[in-house]
């Protein structure tokens, strides 16, 4: 890329140790970050990770120097590019979902594809017939034809029963007739749609017979394969510029009694008969949302690298930057100068910093937990056993509501705590948090999701205390932690917190009782609101929030405990158990994941009576205690996340410390500074090129 400033060749580093802080950092380290890399992505996944980011940083067309400069239009031409060498790439290396995703990581470029590969063809695979997935789901994978998944419309989103486009069975034809009857049944937000995709799956209300079955899925072509027009009585564009996520065509569309064959309404679950229009039920009547309870799996595991990039960011650049003389420790150079402290050593940039990346690790451990139950339920659903489903569906809803919450504050907070250049593009968190963003609206809003779990939990609560002898439930405890808890609440109502010393607190039994008891107490308060004081649910909705909440938060505190704890057969989990440097540095993680939680929401805890106020005083020590444990190991837990300086995009995160240099290095990049100013007032075209 050109550079448009000269920068002068006198300026000496101001800071002599400069990058070498980052050095000084990693020489402090009590454990191998190499190590904790291999638990984190175990042995074949690391070399994938290496051969494919080999890959991306030697191809041209996957450069990001100039991506902070780019438009819409030269975002969207860019994304175009990477998506066709992406497909080529995929040919060549013949690649599977494993190394795809490894790819898709590296590219960090929300692209026009990306609703093919993350909805349509998800979507094909899980609701699709082996005749439909012949006709549409061969070519989708090969690229001859491109999806998107249009559920959402303009006035409709969330309340996915209050959809408004109709797909008509016409039984004289055999087809089925999709129509848009108002402007708010025009499908929006459809990403990939606007520019790209020639085929959409649409979520329509089935009618046959005159009778309304409800959401379901049809795969529609809506342009044309060659000259990629739209089809007649289809209108499509894009929505226009968004927040963040310019790279993609968000797009809509409008039917106007568009007919398809009754072979596209996909019928792995329910069908409609030929010529009668009789409905044939699906097993589960929530069968047809399969896809979205899928994708909220894929992005709880992915909230674990988001964390990471985050944290890896701004823990480096504080460790680097420097701000006044610390009166009271004055930091001296071997020399006997003074410098200015480093902003990691000042505690209260500790207290932002270091609870995100023990929410990171704390991530990854759930992450494990969902892979788990969502392979579990795909093994159970395959032999036509669907019992996992309302377990999953509750835990996927509020985990992805949580952790991606989590995660859009944590972004913002390591960029903050970056001061000044935290603003700055070349931070890398302003497209970072602008992509990221709508994790927390898509695939269901986060506070419309607590109240699928809030509902699971409250139906279990009163199946447990409404059952003559609950013990009964004892066998499924091991299981289920809901029933668990709630068992351990009923049998011990007023249970109290045992420390008495900040240490205590990071005693595991005592962590997990204070969650359990915390979530159980809140639920069975909202129970006997709706039940016997007959509150609405309308008037419960904070509630429903917070029990949800609380809920998920028990289960990452579980999994990491667990993961400590548990023999295991996972890969990961048995060099960790094994590596006691290792085992050491992650239990420092997960008692300040665990106390910092419970210290930011101390009022349920004090009001379900497991804890007094002093206790909470020592516990917030505990926090402030775990912080200086931790100091030492800041840099290198970051490091061990291995998220590469070409992802990072960063002036502030690289590896090498450099800050000051690629500032203004990138600074001198900026096209406005190709340009030179007419000074004249009255001339309109007050810019113009200069003659560089
Ligand atoms: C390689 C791959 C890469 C992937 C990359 C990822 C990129 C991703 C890019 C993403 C791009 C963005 C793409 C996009 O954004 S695509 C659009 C995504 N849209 C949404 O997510 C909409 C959110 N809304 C809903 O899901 C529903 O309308 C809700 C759930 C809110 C209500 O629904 P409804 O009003 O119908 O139900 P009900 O509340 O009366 O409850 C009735 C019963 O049904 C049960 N129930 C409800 N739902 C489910 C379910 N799903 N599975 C199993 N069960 C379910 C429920 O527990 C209850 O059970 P019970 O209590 O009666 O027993
Ligand atoms: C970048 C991006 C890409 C997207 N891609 C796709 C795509 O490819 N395909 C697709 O189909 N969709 C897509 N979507 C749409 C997305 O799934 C929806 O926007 C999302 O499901 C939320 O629905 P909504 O917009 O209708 O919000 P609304 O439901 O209107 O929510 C607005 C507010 O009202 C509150 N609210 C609503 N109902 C209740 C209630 N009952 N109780 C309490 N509070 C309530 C919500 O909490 C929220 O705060 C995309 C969205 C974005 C931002």
């Amino acid at each position: 890329m050109v550079s448009y400033v000269k920068i002068p060749s006198h300026l000496k580093p101001s800071d002599p140790q400069g990058p070498d802080l980052l050095t000084q950092e990693r020489n402090l380290a009590s454990f191998d970050v190499k190590e904790l890399t291999l638990v984190l992505y175990g042995i074949k996944d690391l070399e994938r990770y290496h051969t494919i980011l080999k890959i991306i940083e030697n191809d041209p067309v996957f450069d990001k120097s100039n991506i902070y400069f780019m438009g819409r239009n030269e975002l969207f031409e860019h994304a175009i590019k990477k998506e066709k060498r992406l497909v080529q790439l995929i040919r060549e290396n013949k690649w599977k979902v494993e190394e795809l995703q490894f790819a898709e990581w590296f590219l960090d470029m929300p692209g026009p594809f990306g609703a093919h590969r993350g909805m349509f063809i998800p979507t094909l695979i899980g609701q699709g017939t082996k005749e439909q997935k012949e006709k549409f789901l061969v070519p989708a994978l090969n690229y001859q034809i491109i999806g998107c998944y249009a559920q959402t419309e303009l006035g409709h989103g969330s309340n996915v029963k209050g959809l408004e486009t109709t797909a008509i069975y016409i039984p004289e034809t055999d087809e089925f007739e999709i129509h848009s009857p108002y402007l708010t049944a025009s499908k929006w937000w459809v990403g990939g749609l606007g520019k790209t995709a020639n085929h959409a799956i649409v979520m329509a209300q089935l009618i046959s017979n005159g009778k309304n079955y409800g959401p379901h899925p049809f795969v529609v072509q809506i342009r044309d394969m060659k000259t990629h027009l739209p089809l007649p009585s289809i209108t499509i564009g894009d929505i226009g510029p968004k927040f963040g996520f310019n790279s993609t065509d968000n797009g809509f569309i409008l039917f106007e009694h568009v007919r398809i064959p009754r072979f596209n309404m996909l019928s792995k679950f329910s069908q409609i008969k030929k010529g009668t229009g009789e409905y044939i039920n699906p097993p589960n009547q929530k069968l047809s949302y399969g896809t979205m309870v899928l994708v909220r799996a894929i992005i709880i595991s992915g909230v674990r690298v988001t964390l990471a990039r985050a944290a890896t960011i701004a823990i480096r650049y504080s460790a680097v930057r420097r701000q006044f003389i610390d009166k009271d420790e004055p930091k001296k150079l071997e020399d006997g100068s003074i410098v200015e402290t480093s902003i990691l050593d000042y505690t209260m940039q500790q207290y932002r910093l270091f609870p995100v990346i023990a929410q990171s690790y704390a991530c990854f451990f759930t992450a494990k937990m969902m892979v788990n139950l969502y392979t579990e339920y795909t093994k159970q659903s395959s032999s036509g056993d669907y019992s996992l489903l309302a377990d999953l569906h509750a835990s996927s809803s509020g985990l992805k509501s949580l952790t991606t919450t989590m995660a859009v504050d944590s972004i913002e907070d390591c960029r903050r705590a970056c001061g000044g250049h935290g603003y700055s593009s070349f931070s890398g968190f302003v497209k970072f948090y602008q992509d990221y963003l709508p994790n927390t609206t898509w695939e269901g809003d986060n506070y419309i999701l607590t109240h699928q779990t809030a509902r699971y939990l409250l139906k279990t609560f009163r199946q447990v205390t409404s059952h003559k002898n609950p013990e009964i439930y004892a066998s499924q405890s091991n299981k289920n932690p809901t029933i668990s808890y709630i068992l351990q609440y009923l049998n011990e109502p007023n249970q109290k917190c045992t420390a008495i010393t900040p240490s205590d607190f990071n005693n595991h039994e005592i962590q997990l009782r204070a969650f359990k008891h915390r979530v159980a107490f809140l639920i069975a308060n909202v129970v006997d609101q709706i039940d016997n004081q007959k509150k609405s649910w309308n008037s419960m909705l904070v509630e429903i929030n917070r029990i949800s909440r609380a809920h998920c938060q028990y289960l990452l505190v579980q999994n990491f405990i667990t993961a400590l704890h548990q023999p295991s057969e996972d890969e990961s989990l048995r060099m960790l158990h094994n590596s006691p440097a290792l085992k050491e540095v992650m239990t420092s993680i997960c008692n300040l994941f665990v106390l910092h939680t419970m210290e930011k929401d101390i009022g349920d805890f004090l009001e379900s009576e497991y804890l007094t106020t002093p206790q909470a005083r020592l516990l917030r020590i505990q926090v402030y205690n775990l912080l200086k444990e931790i100091r030492p190991n800041a840099v290198s837990l970051v490091d061990a996340f291995l998220i590469p300086d070409s992802l990072l995009c960063s002036a502030l995160g690289r590896y090498d410390g450099k800050v000051y240099e690629t500032m203004i290095d990138w600074a001198s990049k900026e096209p406005l500074n190709g340009m030179t100013l007419d000074f004249n007032p009255n001339n309109d075209t007050f810019i113009r090129k200069a003659k560089l």
